[in-house]
């Protein structure tokens, strides 16, 4: 088999007393939707702030296309083409749909990428460059009549397109997003799915951590649970919702 594109090996990551993610060893497969699931709480979003570099890990190391990128900061590893999407999007309200998207690779990428054009002539080219960009990603997400409106007056599920329009201009390989169809009507998750499964026909890769059985069912494989912080089921979808350990998992969540 082909070497993975993320391999996550023996990661933990404690809060104090409390261990939130515990020794959770993953390969992410060139080219899958992986779906993440569990129980509230499991450490799902945990683990994603890991992966992106918003939280070091307590021990374990995290790959990258083959480099250790173990405590590397979400600026660098968005350079190198990993993409991340929040549970709860949070635009930058007072600024329109379009200027929200400019903005995402000078605020995520650094100075480092664009000072130099900035500093020379070419800004204004340069600005003309990311419009059309932001444009080409707007329309693609089917955000482009809503270009000028300001990002705080649309919908929660506009938002979520919003949000993967902002990680599209940094053109990324892997994707992670954190409950898409959470509180988004049918219709939007229906575009967003439809443009999740175009961009991996293009060759992008997804990890999707999702609440929605029927989401999951669908369009993820493989699907990987996790419940209190360990990983305790990887396979299909199909043999997850049969799985007595994953099962007795949530129905324990419920329980307490
Ligand atoms: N910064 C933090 N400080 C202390 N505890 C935290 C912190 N972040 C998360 N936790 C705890 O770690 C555990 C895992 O949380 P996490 O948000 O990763 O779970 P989850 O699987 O994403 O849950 P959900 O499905 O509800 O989003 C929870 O018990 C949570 O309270």
């Amino acid at each position: 088999m082909a070497e993975p594109i993320l391999s996550i090996r023996n990661v933990t990551r404690d809060f104090g007393e409390f261990r939130a993610v515990d020794d959770v060893s993953i390969d992410i497969q060139t080219g899958t939707i992986t779906g993440l699931i569990g129980p509230n709480g499991a450490g799902k979003t945990t683990l994603f702030n890991v992966l992106t570099g918003m939280l070091p890990p307590t021990s374990g190391t995290v790959h990258l296309d083959g480099q250790d990128v173990t405590r590397f900061r979400p600026d660098a590893l968005f350079a190198m083409g990993l993409g991340r999407t929040f549970q709860i999007p949070r635009p930058f309200a007072k600024m329109s749909v379009l200027e929200n998207v400019m903005l995402a690779p000078l605020a995520q990428s650094g100075e480092r990428l664009w000072g130099p054009f900035f500093q020379s002539g070419k800004m204004r080219d340069q600005e003309a460059a990311i419009r059309r960009r932001a444009m080409e990603v707007l329309d693609f997400v089917t955000l482009a009549p809503l270009a000028d409106n300001a990002a705080g007056q649309i919908s929660g599920g506009q938002m979520k397109l919003l949000e993967l329009a902002r990680i599209l201009m940094g053109d990324p390989k892997l994707i992670l997003l954190d409950e898409p169809a959470a509180g988004v009507n049918p219709t939007l998750t229906k575009t967003l799915i439809e443009k999740i499964e175009e961009l991996n026909r293009d060759g992008k890769t997804f990890v999707i951590i999702e609440h929605d059985m029927d989401f999951v069912m669908q369009h993820c494989d493989p699907v990987i649970a996790l419940a209190e912080g360990r990983k305790v089921f990887e396979g299909r979808a199909e043999e997850a919702q049969s799985n007595t350990v994953l099962l007795d998992a949530y129905l324990g969540a419920q329980v307490e």
